[in-house]
């Protein structure tokens, strides 16, 4: 359960060789109905966690295609409470970890103790809240680590070296390295220096690195991974879901994890 699970089910499959991959969803778009579906189909594919966002108001790190999912969803009804009442029915079918990716307005209105309490009961295993910088992280993690939830930290471009070391020093799961600048959405390619990026934090961080934002493709999901362990792909695949395009999702997944030649380097 919940931290350990993480890092176990990663370990195992970098260990086989295989790249990892962790798609984003929105809970509740499409209705909660389909959560399910769609979290049963993922792990088919042979994801290695999803990460469920709780749709907010006010997305600050959400380009326009979750922006409207999130919409969507919120239209639904979808709420935080819901979305644990949901994982919490469907717990026992799942197999795959599951990342709660909330903003910290809707966990510190639900209170951040009973959040912690009821995520777990849920089965939830790790936990990302952009909005919360390092500096103010103890106001959730206590509670986090009580019931060994892991509290995921994300790396930007612009952050310093000693403040990488710091967040790359804590990380617990995985570390989330921000792989470009700005918000959340598809892009045609990454700088060419997010490769050193990627290899630095590669050499401070104890878990596995994965790069997120702006993948659209399995060839940029196997260009960073190259250079880490693995990728986090939510627009594109919110956007597949969408439109029923799930035939894509599978080729997409299946393509950016079985290509593992060389191991990514630690040093
Ligand atoms: O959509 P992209 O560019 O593929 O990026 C992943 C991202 O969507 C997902 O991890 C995420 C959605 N909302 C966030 C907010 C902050 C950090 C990460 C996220």
């Amino acid at each position: 359960m919940g931290k350990e699970r993480i890092e176990r089910t990663f370990q195992n499959k970098l260990l086989r060789g295989e790249k990892l991959f962790i798609p984003y969803l929105m809970a509740g778009d499409g209705g909660l109905d389909v959560l399910d579906e769609r979290i049963q189909f993922l792990e088919k594919c042979g994801v290695s966690a999803i990460e469920l966002g709780i749709p907010f108001s006010d997305p600050v790190a959400d380009g326009p295609t979750i922006q409207k999912a999130g919409l969507r969803s919120l239209k639904e009804g979808t709420t935080l409470t819901g979305v644990l009442k949901h994982l919490k029915k469907c717990k026992k079918t799942r197999t795959v970890p599951i990342i709660l990716m909330a903003y910290l307005n809707p966990i510190y209105r639900y209170g951040l103790e009973n959040f912690a309490v009821d995520a777990k009961e849920a089965g939830v295993d790790g936990v990302i809240i952009p909005d919360v910088p390092l500096e103010e992280e103890e106001l959730v993690t206590g509670y986090l680590h009580q019931h060994h939830i892991a509290f995921i930290r994300l790396v930007a471009l612009t952050s310093s070296r000693d403040r990488v070391k710091e967040i790359a020093s804590r990380s617990e799961g995985f570390l989330y390295a921000v792989s470009v600048m700005g918000t959340t959405g598809a892009r045609k390619n990454h700088d060419s220096h997010v490769k050193d990026y990627l290899e630095m934090l590669k050499r401070y961080s104890s878990v596995p690195v994965l790069a997120g934002f702006g993948v659209s493709n399995v060839e940029q999901a196997r260009k960073l991974s190259y250079h880490c362990d693995g990728v986090i792909v939510g627009s594109r695949i919110v956007e597949l879901f969408h439109e029923d395009r799930t035939e894509e999702i599978k080729v997409f997944i299946r393509g950016s994890i079985h290509h593992t030649l060389e191991p990514s380097h630690k040093g």
